[in-house]
């Protein structure tokens, strides 16, 4: 359905900011772009859309091009919507005319059901009255949110959807706009920073740095197969050892040309063997993070309760390398 190729992008001659970008996604797909702050999410979304002129290679929506604003009177892919970070409502109108922008006036019964359905999605209902400068910055992303829904786009952008929201309302939402999709086969790709936004949330993440993209794989294949440090770092709690740290710790021989990344679920306390002395320990709310240290090489694993004794000794049951 959308195929960038050779993707360039600058916003001065001599500062690349997008860099022979290449990927696909298939109709239904659900994709979460993650990385560091100023890596190019945001750019790579508005090229999709049609809000910049692609400096070199080319975006195919639905095997035609996509023009940017110098084709285009009205700015935007017609059959896409892009919700940015900074969402445009009207405040003199109320939530529910807001989110009925787009919409015909042609069937009102019509128009009225589909602002509902888009209103309960994000859980805004009850608010369908209201005038959004009454609402706080978290409800006016989920109306400019339910605003793009209404109109049931084929590709839905969404540029840090959850940046606003508190975590049980960006739980509920994460789940909503996840079976929203699945149940209306639309298309979406989402930007964020956060893991927990993207490992049960996505067919497809890619990660990116620097204006190229690091790794585009399911995220079972991302967790278990980063290709480097930087893409574990943006998925949660791992260590790194280098392969003396490898062989002094677990008796473990890896090329020295790698290193072993290791997940904290990775590790378990064994009843005897090499001791870790315990540095601290984190309260996960399921179990603890507890981070242990052994010449001067510091470990993480999970424990359903403190140890006791001041030293503990570890298994290590899998890891990778990097
Ligand atoms: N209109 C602009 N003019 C010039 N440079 C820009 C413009 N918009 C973004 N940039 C630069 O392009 C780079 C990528 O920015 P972009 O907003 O795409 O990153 P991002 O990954 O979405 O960041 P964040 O996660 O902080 O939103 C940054 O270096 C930024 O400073």
């Amino acid at each position: 359905m959308l195929k960038v190729e050779q993707l360039e992008f600058f916003y001065a001659k001599d500062l690349p900011i997008l860099k022979n970008i290449n990927f696909q996604v298939n109709r239904g797909e659900f994709i979460s772009v993650l990385g560091e702050s100023g890596s190019g999410k945001s750019t790579l979304l508005k090229l999709v859309y049609g809000l910049e002129e692609v400096v070199s290679g080319r975006i195919c929506f639905e095997d035609k091009l996509v023009t940017g604003p110098k084709f285009n009177l009205i700015p935007g892919h017609p059959d896409m919507k892009l919700v940015p970070q900074e969402f445009d409502l009207l405040d003199f109108v109320t939530v529910e005319e807001n989110v009925g922008k787009y919409l015909s006036n042609f069937d009102i019964p019509l128009k009225k059901q589909t602002i509902e359905k888009a209103l309960e999605v994000v859980n805004l209902l009850d608010f369908k009255a209201q005038f959004p400068n009454k609402l706080s910055g978290g409800q006016r992303q989920r109306v400019a949110i339910a605003r793009a829904i209404a109109t049931s786009p084929k590709l839905l952008l969404l540029d840090e959807p959850y940046s606003h929201l508190d975590q049980p309302l960006k739980f509920e939402l994460r789940k909503n706009i996840w079976n929203w999709a699945k149940n209306t086969g639309c298309t979406v790709f989402l930007t964020t920073h956060d893991a927990k936004d993207v490992l049960g949330f996505s067919n497809q993440i890619m990660i990116m740095k620097n204006g190229a993209i690091e790794q585009y794989d399911t995220p079972e294949n991302l967790r278990n197969n980063p290709v480097n440090e930087y893409v574990a770092s943006l998925l949660g709690e791992y260590v790194v050892l280098k392969p003396k740290e490898m062989k002094d710790l677990f008796g473990i021989e890896i090329s020295e040309s790698r290193s072993a990344l290791i997940y904290p679920e990775e590790l378990e306390i064994q009843s005897s063997g090499n001791a870790f002395q315990i540095l601290q320990s984190f309260y996960q709310g399921r179990d603890y993070l507890v981070e242990v240290m052994r010449n001067d090489v510091i470990l993480k694993f999970y424990s359903k309760s403190i140890p006791e004794s001041n030293f503990v000794s570890l298994n290590l049951n899998q890891y990778r390398l990097i």
